[in-house]
């Protein structure tokens, strides 16, 4: 493994690293925040969206004043397998940099496009060796396609997850274009199998969720065709855990992430530290 990059921000260091994944069979990048604080550090994961990779969210998200000041690491992994040998598409919303943070089990994709496997096994193992005194304690959260990650993954490994959040989230996948694709690609057209990477189908099978925080603004040009909430919001109803906002004017961008970073940092913070 190479460190890469490494800048001081807040006291802390932002460092970009790079790696071979055996999950992943692919050269990876990912970014990591460790703040100066001398306590115990819980660790943040942050998934990215659509087309994004770990540069995005420690470029645009303002969020290191905050995880320094609470004293919190991040992580930011890429959003997919990447190289020449790695199957890929067209489209941007499918193959390289739109992972969806599953496990294909489809040709072409099912020998690199391992991304569940790779963050809950390799990589979080390669970035609990790099924090000097990790607590012990995780939560995830992230961003449109990386939203439907923090809550697919979060609330598969519920055990391990103090808390999820996410912003503009893909919602319920199964039923909206972005996740019919690929899914259809990556996990085949038994519509029964998608059902293990929807939140909104995990969650309706929970019986006690964990604490989540879900942020869409009303802007978003994606809200009504793609991260629909009708239905995420019914299965909600019965989960006393589960806090849904709706931002009035905010989009589907970076500025709306920035905006609301400080309130969902807060909120893991509460729940990684009691
Ligand atoms: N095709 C466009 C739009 C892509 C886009 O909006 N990507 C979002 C995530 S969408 C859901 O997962 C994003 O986070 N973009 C990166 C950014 O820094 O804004 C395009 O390629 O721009």
């Amino acid at each position: 493994m190479e460190l890469i990059k490494c800048n001081k921000v807040f006291d802390g260091e932002q460092r970009k690293y790079r790696h071979y994944s055996d999950t992943l069979k692919s050269e990876m990048t990912f970014s990591l925040y460790l703040p100066a604080s001398e306590e115990p550090l819980p660790l943040v994961w942050w998934l990215s969206g659509l087309t994004c990779n770990d540069d995005n969210f420690s470029q645009k998200g303002g969020f290191q004043k905050y995880a320094a000041e609470l004293g919190l690491a991040v992580v930011m992994p890429d959003t997919s397998p990447r190289g020449e040998s790695v199957a890929d598409s067209q489209d941007w919303d499918l193959g390289q940099g739109a992972g969806f943070y599953l496990d294909a089990t489809e040709e072409p994709w099912r020998e690199n496009y391992q991304m569940a496997s790779y963050i809950l096994g390799e990589l979080s193992q390669i970035v609990k060796s790099l924090i000097p005194d990790f607590s012990g304690k995780e939560a995830v959260m992230g961003h449109s396609m990386g939203g439907h990650g923090a809550l697919v993954l979060g609330l598969k490994a519920e055990e391990r997850f103090s808390s999820i959040s996410a912003f503009a989230p893909i919602l319920t996948p199964s039923d909206v274009p972005w996740g019919q694709k690929a899914f259809r690609h990556y996990l085949g057209q038994d519509e029964k199998k998608w059902q293990e990477w929807d939140a909104t189908a995990l969650l309706s099978q929970t019986e006690k969720a964990p604490a989540i925080l879900v942020s869409q603004g009303d802007q978003d040009e994606f809200l009504t065709e793609q991260l629909v909430s009708t239905k995420f919001l019914t299965v909600s109803e019965n989960q006393p855990e589960v806090r849904y906002e709706l931002q009035s004017g905010y989009d589907h961008s970076y500025y709306f992430i920035a905006t609301f970073i400080e309130e969902h940092l807060k909120f893991h913070y509460q729940h990684l530290t009691n």
